[in-house]
């Protein structure tokens, strides 16, 4: 694991329309890590997923992959760069098959995962390539989901709440998807509720409170700070 950051986040102020939601996040995720970012309902996790990847567009201060700003890129410019986004709800093509969702364009790298790779990563993809997303379960969603962003040569993952609602042995395949994917030198951001699950994944936590950055430690330490983040994250 190389030690200077693959992505880089420095000052970064985002707002929807005036309201000034992120201020000043810093973060930094080097090469094979996966990060876990903690934070109550509000705390501006999922904004600052959405400005990362320049879906948010009105943001101030450094994001840089490999040292390159992309702050000022269009998002499929983005995306070409290695940034790959999972939102919360998914993002699938509700009426086309499984197989149709993973060889929809975009594709926008060539060392994105083959079809023959995902299945084999996804076997019950495979199982269900002919049924329509509407006929997928929420796990098999969650899954084709990750799927396609893999399918984008993305080499870093911002993944939000991919646990959401899911059932415990759905969970537990999609950590063990997780741990493949970290084997694999992926590199993933995660936000995430489930302190079990995070904790399976997570070589670091950030936790965040009112669009800020207020502390980080190493995933070890997650069991003995657990009285700690119960209180901040009110759970
Ligand atoms: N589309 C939007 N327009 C205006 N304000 C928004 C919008 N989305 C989120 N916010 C506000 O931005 C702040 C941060 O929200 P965000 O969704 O990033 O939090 P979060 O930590 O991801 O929480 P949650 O777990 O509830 O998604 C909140 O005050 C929220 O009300």
């Amino acid at each position: 694991m190389s030690s200077a950051p693959l992505l880089e986040v420095r000052g970064l102020n985002a707002w929807y329309g005036e309201s000034h939601v992120l201020h000043g996040v810093d973060l930094d995720i080097r090469e094979g890590e996966t990060v876990t970012l903690l934070g109550r309902n509000g705390a501006g996790k999922t904004t600052t997923l959405r400005a990362i990847m320049g879906i948010l567009r009105r943001r101030e201060g450094v994001i840089r992959l490999r040292g390159k700003n992309l702050l000022s890129l269009p998002l499929h410019k983005v995306a070409q760069a290695g940034l790959g986004y999972v939102p919360e709800e998914r993002g699938i093509f509700a009426s086309l098959n499984v197989s149709e969702n993973l060889t929809l364009p975009p594709t926008v790298s060539d060392s994105g995962m083959s079809v023959e790779e995902i299945y084999t990563l996804f076997p019950n993809l495979y199982e269900r390539r002919s049924s329509q997303g509407t006929k997928l379960s929420g796990g098999e969603q969650q899954m084709l989901a990750i799927a396609r962003v893999l399918r984008t040569g993305a080499k870093v993952i911002l993944l939000d709440e991919p646990t959401e609602g899911l059932a415990p042995v759905i969970v537990q395949r999609i950590g063990d998807v997780l741990v493949e994917l970290k084997k694999r030198g992926m590199t993933i951001l995660l936000v995430e509720q489930n302190f079990r699950f995070a904790k399976k994944v997570a070589d670091r936590f950030y936790l965040m409170e009112d669009g800020r950055m207020v502390n980080s430690f190493p995933g070890h330490e997650l069991d003995a700070r657990m009285d700690e983040l119960h209180e901040v994250l009110g759970v």
